[in-house]
């Protein structure tokens, strides 16, 4: 699945390439919030996903509007939101970053799926805060140079393992959030587990990412020590996603 997604993206930035100049004028005149520090408070600190539909589980919201969706996720004590850009295998969009950041203050993740410099220049100019990068989809190098440039443009990373060998590719002093996928992305199995074996071999706190089905396993997992988490499907299918939020967090 992700080298199909990979193969898109990279004639995705081909087709967008002469968008760049417009990015980067845009990434210049912007002020920043941190990702990092809003995940440090609190007992549980939510990464609250906005999320339309996904490769596993096809449309997840029929009554989208991202909007309406971050403010609920800001009352229900959200510490930061990502958004979902990608638009061929999770009908996301650009533009519900941007409408996002017109609406809330919180710190903003672009969700996608990075392979080049100029998704970073294109996730400044739409908003974002901070940029995911996924080890499995990365060389070290490449790592290692989007990380140096997402620094200097003024966004930080959740840099993300499915699988301990990937904690290699942590750029040397990464001063980013470490995630970790429990989403196998060959089988679509999620195991939870993932997350607290590899903090244990990190020796670093981790943003529990994917499969959080509710309030036990949010206890379950802080049990273990993890205290940070990336939640997307679970709250976009709540009626009442504030509350859904606020039971979670406990
Ligand atoms: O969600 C998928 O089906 C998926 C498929 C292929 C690559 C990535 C995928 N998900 C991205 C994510 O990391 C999740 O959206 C995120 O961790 C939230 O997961 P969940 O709470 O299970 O929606």
């Amino acid at each position: 699945m992700l080298k199909t997604i990979l193969e898109h993206k990279q004639r995705e930035v081909q087709e967008r390439k002469s968008q760049l100049p417009r990015w980067k004028e845009q990434a210049q005149h912007r002020d920043y919030r941190s990702l990092v520090k809003a995940m440090e408070h609190g007992d549980v600190a939510v990464l609250a996903e906005i999320k339309r539909a996904s490769p596993s589980k096809g449309l997840i919201c029929h009554d989208f509007d991202p909007q309406v969706i971050a403010t609920e996720y800001v009352v229900g004590g959200a510490a930061a939101i990502s958004v979902l850009t990608d638009e061929k295998f999770f009908q996301g969009h650009g533009e519900y970053l941007k409408q996002v950041r017109q609406r809330v203050d919180i710190p903003l993740l672009r969700k996608d799926f990075i392979v080049h410099d100029s998704q970073l220049y294109e996730a400044a100019a739409l908003g974002a805060d901070a940029v995911l990068l996924i080890g499995e989809a990365l060389s070290e190098s490449q790592a290692a140079e989007l990380t140096a440039l997402a620094g200097e443009i003024g966004l930080e990373i959740l840099f993300e393992v499915h699988h301990a060998d990937q904690l290699v590719k942590l750029p040397p002093d990464f001063s980013g959030l470490l995630g970790v996928n429990n989403r196998d992305l060959s089988t679509f199995q999620v195991d939870l587990q993932t997350s607290v074996n590899i903090a244990r071999q990190a020796k670093r706190p981790v943003v529990c990412e994917s499969g959080i089905g509710g309030r036990d396993d949010i206890v379950a997992m802080t049990r273990q020590g993890i205290r940070m988490f990336l939640i997307g499907e679970y709250l976009m299918r709540q009626e009442d996603r504030s509350a859904a939020l606020r039971e979670l967090r406990g």
